[in-house]
């Protein structure tokens, strides 16, 4: 018997929609150095690389610039991978800046950048293969509502969105602006009465948190292989029984039997 496919489609935007990562690089270099500004402008070599490396621990924007933070002050990636949750809280504690201070730095770096040059900003930014074709096709499907669940704010997403051609409604984007975290808009979305709800997130530990929580068990979880995330985490998805390893190709089928085949 053919596998029912979702009522809702729940999806991350950096990481499964649209690869941000080498503008996040160059915004968060240009917050790090308005935060700490005795820093010389031209990054040193290597550390764009390491920054990408390490891309998969982040959750949300404020952790940017102390990941910068931790790489110029040469903590080694074992420990940046395996202690990140506690290692972010302590060097925000020595910076003496606030979450809210960092989260201002990072969003207002990129409006500062926006606004300067629009198509430079664009065009850091790139969709993954085939996705927009995707979210289209979604929209248009009767049967299934396909919303954005994203730490980015939202007009960041519109704007990248709207360059692709696609009209969002902001009805299906649930961006950083509505302050609370993604399992809360999961529970809510349940709560409206959705059934069949599936959740492609590429931060393996986003999936790990909502994995643990009862009133989401029927979720379905889905770990975007081709986003950030680490050969072991893939691993890890691949030996779970609940959250599954997506691949790309799959993502992009109209056929929603293929998610749930096993490679
Ligand atoms: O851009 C970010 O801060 C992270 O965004 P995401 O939740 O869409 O992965």
């Amino acid at each position: 018997m053919a596998t029912p496919g979702p009522d809702l489609l729940a999806l991350d935007f950096d990481g499964v929609i649209c690869d941000g990562l080498k503008e996040y690089f160059q915004t968060s270099w240009l917050a790090y150095c308005k935060l700490w500004p005795d820093t010389d402008p031209v990054a040193p070599a290597g550390v764009a690389e390491r920054f990408y490396q390490l891309r998969p621990v982040i959750e949300t924007g404020w952790e940017m610039p102390l990941l910068l933070r931790a790489i110029l002050e040469k903590i080694e990636s074992e420990r940046i991978f395996a202690e990140w949750p506690t290692l972010s809280h302590q060097l925000l504690a020595i910076s003496g800046f606030s979450t809210q201070q960092l989260t201002t730095t990072v969003d207002g770096m990129r409006d500062e950048w926006i606004e300067r040059d629009l198509p430079g900003w664009l065009a850091v930014h790139r969709f993954y293969p085939g996705v927009i074709e995707s979210l289209r096709r979604w929209e248009g499907d009767a049967q299934l509502r396909a919303v954005i669940i994203t730490t980015k704010a939202s007009r960041f997403v519109l704007e990248l969105l709207g360059q692709a051609g696609l009209v969002w409604p902001a009805a299906d984007l649930f961006g950083k602006d509505i302050r609370q975290p993604k399992s809360h808009t999961l529970a809510q979305l349940l709560a409206a009465g959705y059934r069949r709800i599936w959740f492609v997130e590429d931060r393996f530990a986003t999936l790990r948190g909502v994995q643990q929580l009862p009133d989401l068990q029927t979720v379905g979880l889905f770990l975007a292989a081709w986003g950030y995330n680490t050969a072991s985490e893939r691993q890890q998805a691949e030996n779970d029984s609940r959250i599954r390893l997506l691949p790309l190709r799959a993502f992009g089928s109209a056929d929603f039997g293929e998610w749930q085949a096993v490679d």
